[in-house]
């Protein structure tokens, strides 16, 4: 069982895949499963998405690290929608980052999110890198470090990493482990190369899962064999 873990959660999570904005039904949902596992006394970080609002490649004619920064704060939008929703939903829920200044959201410092966790809050970590050109994937590598996770669960809308995309491929063969190398050589594109060599770097373990089964997030926590593990 793994006590502290980092959650990626592509904002398409909120929405419904292929949908922009909230789907009650889907934050809902989502507060349920993160529920089960912070009750077990885990410690949650979680990094959230934009693709319900939007992701700066969306955005056609506007310049690029403008649109990225347009992309990140609806990172923060995400993660303040969450942290209202969770608190009215008995989860203590703290949102930080270090791209705006709000009285809703506190800055980054390290001691503080040790604080943070071991008064049993889930940490939102909002507005990705802080830089534009990177994505919430590598935001979420890079956070898992920093906050010393024992694993980046990226929880998303296929059952893990295949040999290539499932969602074109009928074809595509799930993998149950596979090696940081050998997911980046082979390019598949179900997470950054950025983030893969984040992780590999720290040997920061990774598990892919499908989101919307129910349960999925828990049995990963609880170590059991869910979705694909990438493992150095
Ligand atoms: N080799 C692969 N294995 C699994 N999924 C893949 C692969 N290549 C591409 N994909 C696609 O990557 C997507 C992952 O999406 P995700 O990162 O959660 O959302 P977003 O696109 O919002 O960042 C899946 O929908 C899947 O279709
Ligand atoms: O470090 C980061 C993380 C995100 N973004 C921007 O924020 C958007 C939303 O993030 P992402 O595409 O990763 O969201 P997801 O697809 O996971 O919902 C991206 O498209 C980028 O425009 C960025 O500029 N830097």
């Amino acid at each position: 069982m793994y006590r502290r873990i980092m959650l990626k959660l592509s904002g398409e999570v909120l929405s419904g895949i292929g949908n922009k904005g909230f789907n009650s039904e889907n934050v809902k949902y989502l507060s349920e499963e993160i529920k089960k596992v912070s009750q077990h006394g885990m410690n949650v970080g979680m990094v959230i998405g934009a693709g319900n609002i939007f992701r700066g490649k969306e955005l056609t004619g506007v310049t690029n690290s403008i649109a990225d920064h347009i992309g990140m704060l609806g990172t923060v939008s995400n993660a303040l929608y969450l942290k209202d929703y969770f608190e009215k939903n008995g989860i203590k829920t703290i949102v930080v980052s270090q791209i705006v200044n709000l009285p809703s959201v506190r800055n980054i410092y390290y001691d503080d999110i040790e604080l943070y966790f071991n008064s049993g809050y889930v940490v939102i970590f909002a507005g990705g890198t802080s830089n534009p050109f990177f994505t919430t994937d590598t935001a979420a590598a890079l956070r898992a470090v920093e906050m010393k996770a024992e694993v980046l669960i990226k929880a998303t809308k296929v059952e893990g990493i295949y040999d290539k995309d499932p969602k074109i491929f009928t074809d595509a063969v799930k993998y149950d482990t596979i090696k940081y190398d050998d997911a980046i050589a082979k390019s598949l594109k179900i997470m950054d190369t950025e983030a893969f060599a984040i992780c590999q770097r720290y040997e920061m373990p990774i598990t892919v899962l499908d989101f919307f089964k129910k349960d999925n997030l828990l049995n990963a926590v609880l170590n059991k064999n869910v979705g694909t593990k990438v493992i150095p």
